[in-house]
Order: C-alpha cells, then sequence, then structure tokens
C-alpha cells in the first residue's frame, strides 16, 4: 500500500518535532503529529528569523502507515521502547522509520522491537529549539539555532534502498539541511564524544557551555574523552584521543552561550538522558572489560541528583 503523497509522520510534539512539523508546514509537505495529549502542544514555531510559522493542530490516532510515509521518533532514548511497542501494529507495510536524538542504544531498542531487518534510519542534529509558553497561554517553540541534519542507515553505507533515500530525500525537503555521512554510527559517536563531556560538566556545575573550557575541567575533559576513545576503538570505531578533546572543545566554544540540555533537564527537575550519553559509554565498557571510572562518577552524580 502506497499513497500518491508520502505524509511525515512524527511521534509526540517536543522541541525537535515540532520544529520538523514547522518545516514540513513551510515547504508545504504533508505531516502529521502524535501528541500523547494535547497540554502543552505547540500552536506555532517561532522562526529563525522571527517569523511565524503556524502548526496544523489536527492531530490524529495511529493508523496502518503506508508504505512509502515516514515515521519520525524524535523522542528521548528513554521514551523510545513504549513508543516503538505501541507503533509495532501500525508498521505492516514497513514504511521507513527515523529515530533521532542524542545519546545512544536507541538502535538496539528498534531491533529489539521491530526485529534486525526493519527499514531503519538514524539521524543526529544540530538545530536547536525549544518549548515556550506565551502571553495567552498557548505553547510555542522558538527556532534557536540553525544546524543541519546526519542521516544514514547502520552498516550500510551509502548503500540505501530507495524507500531508505525517498525518505532522506523527504526529509531534506521539509527540513534542510540533510547529509548522509559515509557511516552513520560513527557519526553519532562523535555527536555521543560531544554530549558526554559537555553535558554534565555543564548539569552538575551549572554552567554555559563555554566553562567547561576553564582549565579547572581540563584533567575530567581529557579523563572522560581517553576513556571514550577506549570503549570506541573497542567497539571498532576509530577514533583520535586528541582529535576528540579538540572536537569537544570546539563545540563548547561554539555553543558557549547555550546552557546544555542536560543542564536544563536537570534545572527543570526533568529526567536526564545520562543513560543514553555516558551511561551507554559504561554498558559498552563492561561488555569489552574496560574501566571507565570518571564515566561511572558522571553517571552516579547525575543519578545522585534524584531527578
Ligand atoms: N531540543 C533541541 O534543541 C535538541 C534536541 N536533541 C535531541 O532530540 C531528542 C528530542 O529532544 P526534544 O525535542 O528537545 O525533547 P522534548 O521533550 O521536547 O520532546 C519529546 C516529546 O516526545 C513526547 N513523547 C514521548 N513519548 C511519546 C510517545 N510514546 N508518544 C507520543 N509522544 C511522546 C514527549 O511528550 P511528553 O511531554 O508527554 O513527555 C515530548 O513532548 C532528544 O534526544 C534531544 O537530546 C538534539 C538536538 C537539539
Ligand atoms: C551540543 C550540545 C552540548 C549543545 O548545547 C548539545 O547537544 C546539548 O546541549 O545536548
Amino acid at each position: 500500500m502506497t499513497s500518491i503523497n508520502p505524509t511525515l509522520h512524527i511521534v509526540g510534539a517536543g522541541a525537535i518535532g515540532s520544529l520538523l512539523a514547522a518545516g514540513a508546514q513551510r515547504q508545504h509537505l504533508a505531516y502529521q503529529r502524535y501528541p500523547r495529549t494535547m497540554a502543552n502542544i505547540p500552536h506555532y514555531a517561532r522562526w529563525i528569523d522571527n517569523s511565524k510559522v503556524p502548526l496544523s493542530m489536527q492531530t490524529a490516532q495511529a493508523n496502518v502507515l503506508a508504505k512509502n510515509d515516514v515515521l519520525v521518533l524524535p523522542l528521548k532514548v528513554y521514551q523510545l521502547e513504549s513508543a516503538l511497542s505501541y507503533w509495532r501494529p501500525y508498521l505492516v507495510h514497513s514504511p521507513a522509520l527515523v529515530l533521532l536524538h542524542n545519546g545512544m542504544g536507541g538502535w538496539e531498542i528498534a531491533q529489539q522491537i521491530l526485529g534486525p531487518h526493519y527499514p531503519l534510519l538514524l539521524a543526529t542534529t544540530s538545530h536547536g529549539a525549544f518549548k515556550q509558553i506565551d502571553d495567552k497561554g498557548k505553547a510555542f517553540i522558538t527556532y534557536s539555532g540553525k544546524g543541519s541534519t546526519q542521516i544514514g542507515a547502520p552498516n550500510k553505507g551509502n548503500r540505501l534502498s530507495p524507500l531508505l533515500s525517498d525518505a532522506i530525500n523527504l526529509l531534506h525537503n521539509a527540513f534542510p539541511p540533510v547529509s548522509t555521512p559515509d557511516n552513520i554510527v560513527h557519526a553519532l559517536w562523535q555527536k555521543l564524544s560531544v554530549n558526554m563531556v559537555i553535558n554534565p560538566l555543564t548539569a552538575l556545575n551549572h554552567i554555559q557551555n563555554k566553562h567547561i573550557l576553564d582549565s579547572q575541567f581540563s584533567d575530567v575533559r581529557r579523563a572522560l574523552c581517553k576513556e571514550f576513545v577506549d570503549v570506541a576503538n573497542a567497539c571498532g570505531l576509530v577514533f583520535n584521543e586528541t582529535k576528540v578533546h579538540e572536537h569537544v572543545l570546539a563545540v563548547a566554544k561554539a555553543t558557549g552561550e547555550n546552557y546544555s540540555s542536560m543542564h536544563q533537564d536537570v534545572l527543570h527537575g526533568r529526567p536526564t538522558e545520562i543513560d543514553a550519553i555516558n551511561g551507554y559509554i559504561v554498558e559498552m565498557a563492561k561488555k569489552k572489560g574496560i574501566h571507565v571510572p570518571v564515566n561511572t562518577l558522571m553517571v552516579e552524580r547525575i543519578k545522585a541528583l534524584n531527578l
């Protein structure tokens, strides 16, 4: 079963999901959001040029998707298991599915629920967005930082099926630029290297990203990067310790005025993504018999905040 015009089905109505919806809206592409509740669903997006992009408030019940539709899950890793279990009966035609999150572990969860052969894309984005409430009490999102999205099928390089290539084109049309690195898993680990240093240090010390450049964090930064490289290399990914550290510093500088997502989660008393970030490194290290005391400490200290 295929539809004439493929629809972008977006699970939830969070910051990134609604940003993607706004991109589709601007390009006149068919999209549908599936929030858990109507409370706080963003009504519009405040675009980067300050223009207002109204969002369709027509939400739907999940239904069997057409083969050429695309289902995007811009969720936290800890939200994926229940979302994928819920959606599984509606995926009988195997439309392309896109996981879009920080941290790692989503691929493993999707494989467990959908099997190893499901047409799956993994993505990471450096666009920035957050939810707010306006003076009329309506939720909206602000597109706060222009970035780009990298996407690919794990272990497939650029040998993508037409179904997956079409899904990537649809995402690129909705929210460019979308690029396809040679190895998406490597790209996700690269993003992990940034988040495993900046996120817990900014959250634990209540600082903006730029402050992790301070010399007081030099030892902990370097120790985290060394552990990261040991584990990544043991998992078959090639990373160099000096380059990883330099990349982390470059991102901290470029996003210097930001408060990281983990800092904001801690500030607002929300669950953090620590399990999918430093926790993932600890989990992989355990499997490979590698000692990662500093990542372990980061996990323990964030968890001790009892969010
Ligand atoms: N925001 C940003 O600028 C960036 C975010 N990211 C990453 O993208 C991912 C998503 O982030 P973000 O959009 O900020 O997060 P949000 O918390 O804003 O969005 C997640 C949304 O998904 C909803 N949700 C969770 N489970 C389900 C479900 N089963 N069915 C329907 N809706 C569901 C949540 O609803 P509810 O409110 O009911 O829990 C929430 O609205 C994270 O991994 C984040 O780190 C990456 C780059 C930038
Ligand atoms: C790159 C960085 C650290 C930007 O703030 C981020 O991804 C986050 O805050 O989660």
